[in-house]
């Protein structure tokens, strides 16, 4: 398979690493960031739609067992000038992984006789399909390329609320392997560990101006950003007490440094 190659063409969305990425610095740290590849992972649930831009700049795809009949079944809907099979053909994932109870037989088959990957882990029913699919992308990324991975996760946010809980806790898990982004067409999340001092580079074309940063698995002693309408100046954050909600972007460039790990949030704005 050549899943890994370097996508140099512009990119319009999460992945321009002048104009929409985090950087973390540890203190005294390099700030290596010029090249992102964005990897794909597609959930069973509403695919934003966005996802053709994504997927056009993406490196390597990758559906979360019932993730698959989404791409089967909505991709030819966006484009109803085109023969299915052909926009099936355009959109093909590199691999396809979870324990494999969602997948319709018919999509399976269809997928497998393409030469898609497909990798069933049905004895793992202690770990979701997306936990399942980040483990694949931990294992096939080289070491030295990991900090060049954007993956973003298609169908993150909304729907059931205990399939949100574990794609925030797959957040936590790969915090410090893996920079996530849960997306849907409305928001973006992603964890920003402690010790960093994070610089975020929004692209206020299409992200904002809500925003929130939120203390989700454990309070916050002290934080302090730049660059938003509330700032934070050495302030505790905790559930009970204070956290950031419908905070507005006020820059380009967004800094937050924390004694905890915070969610961050932005609005999305898309018009197709
Ligand atoms: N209703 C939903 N709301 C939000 N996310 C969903 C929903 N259904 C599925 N997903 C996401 O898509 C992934 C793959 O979906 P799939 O239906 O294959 O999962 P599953 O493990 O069979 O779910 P279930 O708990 O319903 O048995 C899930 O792990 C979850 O992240
Ligand atoms: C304490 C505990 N709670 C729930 C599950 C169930 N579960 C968690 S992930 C998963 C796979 C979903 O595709 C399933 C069935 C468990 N194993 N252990």
């Amino acid at each position: 398979m050549t899943m890994m190659q370097h996508n140099t063409d512009h990119v319009l969305f999460y992945g321009d690493s002048r104009n929409n990425m985090i950087r973390s610095k540890k203190k005294g740290g390099d700030d290596d960031d010029d090249s992102i590849m964005l990897v794909l992972v597609l959930l069973n649930y509403h695919l934003p739609r966005f996802t053709p831009i994504l997927w056009d700049q993406a490196s390597l795809h990758v559906c979360a067992d019932g993730g698959a009949n989404r791409l089967y079944d909505e991709l030819p809907l966006w484009f109803p000038d085109d023969d299915p099979a052909d926009v099936r053909q355009r959109y093909k994932p590199d691999v396809i992984k979870g324990d494999l109870d969602s997948i319709r037989p018919e999509v399976k088959e269809y997928y497998s006789e393409m030469g898609v990957k497909i990798i069933d882990k049905s004895h793992d029913q202690d770990t979701t399909d997306l936990h399942k699919c980040v483990i694949f992308i931990r294992d096939y990324v080289p070491d030295l390329d990991k900090n060049h991975i954007k993956l973003l996760v298609l169908g993150g946010l909304g729907g059931r609320f205990d399939h949100e809980a574990a794609n925030i806790n797959v957040l936590y898990t790969f915090a410090t392997v893996l920079r996530i982004v849960l997306l849907s067409e409305e928001s973006s999340l992603t964890l920003l560990p402690s010790g960093y001092l994070h610089e975020i580079h929004v692209n206020r074309s299409f992200e904002g101006p809500h925003c929130g940063l939120v203390p989700l698995g454990a309070p916050s002693t002290s934080t302090t950003t730049t660059g938003l309408h509330w700032n934070l100046d050495d302030t505790p954050m905790a559930f009970g007490s204070l956290i950031s909600t419908c905070n507005l972007l006020e820059s380009d460039i967004v800094t937050v440094r924390s004694d905890a790990y915070l969610l961050w949030t932005t609005e999305i704005r898309y018009k197709p």
